[in-house]
């Protein structure tokens, strides 16, 4: 099939090359002449594992960048939207959704034959139906349902494992209009035929989505109130008691050949310094904005956010607990990224930690495997000294901080070995076991 995709970001990008990878004929749109130039000189513009691999074998051939949207609509049979929705500070911000849906409606009125329009984008439960599809037929000034199909295709990939979450998904929920809308959706996925398809209405698949992100972020603020509660308590370790919560059956299910379904960690049930990122935090704000607005309070997710906007602190209060004065310590920071696996710094649960650091005057060290550059751009060179090791980052610090559950930093006890020291680690992922340092503080402990 001819597929266009709008948006080059985590979403776009990989969509665009999977989907090649699987067959289909395949045109990225971009109006960022930059990142095209890039995609097509076989360079991803976001660092992703195996994505330069993938884009590399298809670019050229069956995979193509493009600033020129009419055309990629006219030539393709379906067009998927994956530009950003980020949220205002009041509500949803859908300016790029509506200026593409422009676009591809103007482009459409020099289409001949039937073309199906995707939302992949996550939007709040209605847009689809009732922004998108009114720009495209006043645009077009064709009707839905006769000259075009328009649908609701949410994505669930997470990132560091996108390309995997993509090429190996746990659902692909397809909504649309009607059943011609569903059917051409579908064939998109025909290479994913063990997958189990959820065929919906739009609004329908738009509410899967933030229903999903929502028990996810839920479930962190819950684990991470718990964890609080633990070390308020004392003698408790928050990581022993989601271990036995989540041995209950009905979150580790045994299977009939007797083997338990038992992730490695509780997941999704880790205490830590929050939830960061592109998604979580704009996705579960803009849900209680559209709930709010249609008349339900929210008030289980609004918990949820306030939750997650203290908890950063958690590990500011177990630095002062042995360093009320941080004016001139020494305080190293491993991680900056919001998760492991990438470059993303969006919502970074560092960003307040490091202002925090700043602000008190600490002299501050900072080392990520990968978010240094984007880092940079937030936390300017003279405030906190980028190193180039875990190594160079904790020489002769009095403190650490962890921030991000990179593997690599699995090696700092025996780099603090190897150097004679032993400073305080207070670890904001419990990355590390309790007994690795002389003085270990973690999250729910
Ligand atoms: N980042 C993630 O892991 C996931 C994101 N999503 C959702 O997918 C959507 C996209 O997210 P990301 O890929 O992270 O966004 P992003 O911000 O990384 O990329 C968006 C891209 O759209 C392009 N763009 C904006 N306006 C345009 C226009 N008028 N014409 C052509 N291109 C235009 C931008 O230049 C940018 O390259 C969002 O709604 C997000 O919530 C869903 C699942 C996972
Ligand atoms: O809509 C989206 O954009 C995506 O949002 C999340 O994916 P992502 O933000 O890439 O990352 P996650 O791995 O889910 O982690 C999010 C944040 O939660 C934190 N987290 C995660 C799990 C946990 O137990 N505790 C915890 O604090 C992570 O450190 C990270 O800051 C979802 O997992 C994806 O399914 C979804 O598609």
């Amino acid at each position: 099939m001819k597929i266009s995709v709008v948006g080059t970001g985590y979403v776009g990008l990989v969509s665009g090359v999977c989907l090649a990878d699987v067959g289909h004929e395949v045109v990225c749109i971009d109006n960022n002449a930059a990142k095209v130039e890039q995609i097509n000189a076989g360079k991803s513009p976001i660092y992703e594992k195996g994505l330069d691999e993938l884009l590399q074998k298809h670019i050229g051939t069956t995979l193509l960048a493009s600033t020129d949207l009419s055309k990629a609509v006219v030539e393709s049979d379906l067009t998927l939207i994956a530009v950003g929705t980020p949220f205002d500070g009041d509500l949803i911000d859908l300016q790029y959704v509506k200026q593409v849906s422009r676009e591809i409606g103007t482009a459409l009125k020099n289409k001949d034959g039937y073309h199906v329009v995707v939302v992949k984008s996550t939007v709040v439960p209605g847009t689809t139906d009732e922004v998108v599809l009114p720009l495209l037929e006043e645009h077009s000034g064709k009707k839905a349902g006769a000259g075009f199909g328009v649908g609701m295709n949410p994505e669930f990939l997470r990132e560091g494992e996108a390309i995997g979450d993509f090429q190996n998904p746990d659902r692909i929920v397809l909504g649309g209009i009607d059943d011609a809308t569903r059917a051409k959706l579908a064939e998109v996925y025909a290479p994913f035929p063990e997958t189990d398809k959820v065929m919906v209405n739009n609004k329908t698949a738009e509410m899967i989505k933030y229903a999903s992100n929502s028990l996810l972020a839920t479930l962190i603020s819950f684990s991470n109130e718990i964890g609080n509660l633990c070390s308020s308590i004392g003698g408790i370790d928050a990581l022993d008691v989601m271990n036995g919560v989540h041995l209950d059956k009905r979150f580790s299910p045994i299977l009939e050949t007797g083997e338990r379904i038992k992730p490695v960690m509780t997941t999704y049930l880790e205490a830590g310094c929050g939830f960061g990122g592109s998604c979580f935090p704009k996705d579960v704000k803009a849900l209680i904005a559209h709930g709010v607005n249609v008349g339900e309070p929210m008030s289980l997710l609004k918990s949820v956010i306030d939750i997650n906007k203290h908890q950063p602190m958690q590990v500011m209060d177990r630095l002062r607990k042995h360093f009320p004065e941080l004016e001139g310590k020494k305080v190293a920071v491993l991680g900056l990224a919001f998760k492991p696996g990438t470059d993303d710094m969006r919502e970074s649960p560092a960003i307040p930690i490091v202002n925090e650091l700043v602000a008190a005057k600490a002299v501050v060290t900072a080392f990520d495997p990968v978010a240094q550059e984007e880092a940079q751009k937030i936390f300017t060179e003279g405030r906190v000294v980028y190193c180039d090791s875990i190594e160079q980052t904790v020489s002769g610090v009095d403190a650490i901080l962890l921030l991000t559950r990179w593997p690599e930093f699995k090696a700092l006890p025996e780099i603090l070995k190897g150097q004679g020291a032993s400073p305080l680690l207070v670890d904001g992922r419990r990355l590390l076991p309790k007994d690795c340092v002389e003085t270990y503080e973690g999250i729910g402990i």
